[in-house]
């Protein structure tokens, strides 16, 4: 049994119902737009691809998603809920629905890597700590992590940490997950390992995953759909093949230049630093 059924009843979405609705969604730093006129909606079941350059408000589109940023426009609906309108705790469960993995989200350096997993399991549910060892060692056996569950992080590759970081984020059984940047760092191998990964968490758990992400390759292997970001607005949604054969220009220039290209966008760049 999983740390949400034990957490009390809760329905489990119908696959291709939506999990995320964004409608009109508009964001600001200051004086400067970041998002503008976002229009998305994510459906249960599909590894979602949000794909884009440096700067073109990845980040900042995934942080609204979570609610850790206010809109200026627009609202976003988390299993339908408007996560504008919940109190607290109401965001506190939805939040337990949900498993982030973010770039920056480090392990624990003091903690091994099964400390590490366990974590959310010990912060947020009143588990034994039998069923925490067994439900932790579960998932480190899905991101194949089994036998160094005694390692401290400094001890692992870097493939192995963004692979605990997973581990962790789905310990408490979520729905949805959130990966932001799964290569960033990684050697080929090592990054498609993750992108079998990420597709084996879809078909095995049936999470509904969202990769941000500017890996091109990456993206049309494990996406069912992409959302191509742009300058913050969305060029377009659509399964890999439509966005691969789209006339769009602006999506073929952003999928025909390599991807470190698409890193840094020059034009971008100095129209960033002019305007401030
Ligand atoms: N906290 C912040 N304060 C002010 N401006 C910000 C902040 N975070 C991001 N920005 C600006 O907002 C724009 C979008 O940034 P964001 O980080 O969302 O893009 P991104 O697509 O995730 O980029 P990257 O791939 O480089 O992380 C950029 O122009 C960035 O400089």
């Amino acid at each position: 049994m999983g740390a949400a059924a034990m957490s009390g009843t809760r329905e489990r979405i119908e696959p291709g119902q939506p999990v995320v609705e964004v409608e009109g969604l508009g964001a600001r730093y200051g004086e400067q737009t970041v998002l503008e006129d976002i229009d998305l909606t994510i459906r249960a079941g599909e590894i979602h691809v949000i794909m884009g350059g440096s700067g073109s408000g990845k980040s900042t589109l995934l942080r609204h998603l979570l609610g850790l940023n206010q809109p200026v426009a627009g609202q976003v609906r988390l299993f339908g809920q408007d996560i504008a309108r919940l109190g607290e705790r109401e965001m506190l469960a939805l939040r337990r629905r949900i498993g982030v993995s973010f770039q920056g989200g480090a392990l624990f350096s003091s903690m091994t890597v099964e400390d590490n997993v366990a974590f959310p399991l010990r912060e947020h549910t009143r588990l034994d700590e039998n069923t925490i060892r067994i439900m932790t060692r579960m998932k480190l056996e899905v991101v194949n992590l089994a036998g160094f569950e005694d390692l401290l992080p400094n001890q692992l590759s870097g493939g192995m940490v963004k692979r605990a970081a997973l581990a962790r984020a789905i310990v408490m059984d979520p729905e949805l997950l959130f990966f932001d940047e799964p290569s960033a760092g990684l050697d080929p191998v090592v990054s498609a390992e993750l992108d079998e990964l990420i597709i084996r968490l879809r078909d095995i758990m049936k999470i509904t995953v969202v990769v941000v992400t500017h890996e091109l390759e990456s993206a049309f292997k494990i996406a069912d759909r992409i959302t191509v970001l742009d300058r913050g607005r969305i060029l377009m949604t659509d399964t890999t093949g439509a966005v691969r054969a789209t006339a769009h220009t602006r999506v073929q220039a952003l999928l025909q230049r390599r991807p470190e290209a698409l890193q840094l966008d020059a034009e971008d760049y100095l129209q960033r630093l002019t305007r401030s």
